[in-house]
């Protein structure tokens, strides 16, 4: 496997406090990858960092063997990133509307063309694809905002806590939603407090207090006793 995403020793923090201490971290072409952390662990800052909204102070990043630590979020988008955030989807648009806006760059034919991929994968944004996103449900905004990052054609989707703000039957749609996505090329980081988003993960790390604790494939992870003690307060022990 090729790596597509190279996170090498980044450091990044607000003002005088540093919240990121040397993280590493690959992401390789095609693969699903989760980055597992409780509130507070550094997560968002990670993937803000890695999409140039946040500055890198120590570090590299690169995609696809370029060095785009110096980039900001444009250059980084065109070059094949997009990041799917809570706040991407524009309520008082249609569903039509927001995929659009995922395409920029893209002809209207070609933009065209991906919706309809769209509507396919998500049966239930094209029954509403005229009506305002902010009639959606919850769990049917992320469908939509994981639907715009896709429009993009990027071959590397950020995705930070799909599940936030979701009923747990909503958290399941998504998770089942992401299966659909997952095998089609696209490498997914999807940053989650959620325990339950490893079954799609093809690798994870955890993240405790701006530092990657432990990294390994699924099964590793599922067995990890700093998962364990993270998640559920038990060790080996318990
Ligand atoms: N704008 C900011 N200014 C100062 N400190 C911040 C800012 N944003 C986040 N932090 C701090 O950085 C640390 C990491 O926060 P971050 O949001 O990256 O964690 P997270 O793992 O994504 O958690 P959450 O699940 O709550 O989003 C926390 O201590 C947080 O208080």
């Amino acid at each position: 496997m090729s790596a597509l995403l190279e996170v090498d020793k980044v450091e990044a923090g607000y003002g005088a406090v540093q919240v990121l201490w040397g993280c590493d971290m690959v992401v390789n072409k095609g693969e699903t990858v989760l980055l597992l952390g409780v509130n507070g662990a550094g997560k968002t800052t990670l993937l803000r960092t890695l999409v140039g909204l946040q500055p890198c102070r120590g570090g590299a990043i690169r995609l696809a063997g370029e060095d785009v630590t110096g980039l900001g979020p444009d250059a980084r988008i065109r070059r094949g990133m997009a990041y799917m955030s809570e706040l991407g989807v524009f309520p008082t648009l249609s569903i039509a509307e927001n995929l659009r806006l995922g395409a920029y760059g893209a002809s209207n034919a070609e933009a065209r063309r991906r919706a309809e991929a769209m509507y396919q994968m998500f049966p239930a944004l094209a029954q509403k694809r005229r009506s305002a996103a902010g009639s959606l449900s919850g769990g049917q905004r992320k469908m939509l905002g994981l639907a715009k990052a896709l429009m993009s054609g990027a071959e590397m989707i950020f995705m930070d806590e799909p599940s936030s703000g979701l009923a747990p039957v909503f958290v399941t749609q998504v998770i089942e939603t992401l299966k659909g996505v997952i095998g089609g090329g696209t490498s997914l980081l999807i940053a989650e407090q959620n325990i339950a988003f490893l079954e799609l993960a093809d690798r994870g790390y955890l993240m405790d207090h701006g530092k990657m604790a432990v990294s390994g494939t699924r099964a590793e992870l599922e067995s990890s006793d700093a998962v364990r003690r993270a998640y559920f307060g038990v060790g080996a022990e318990g």
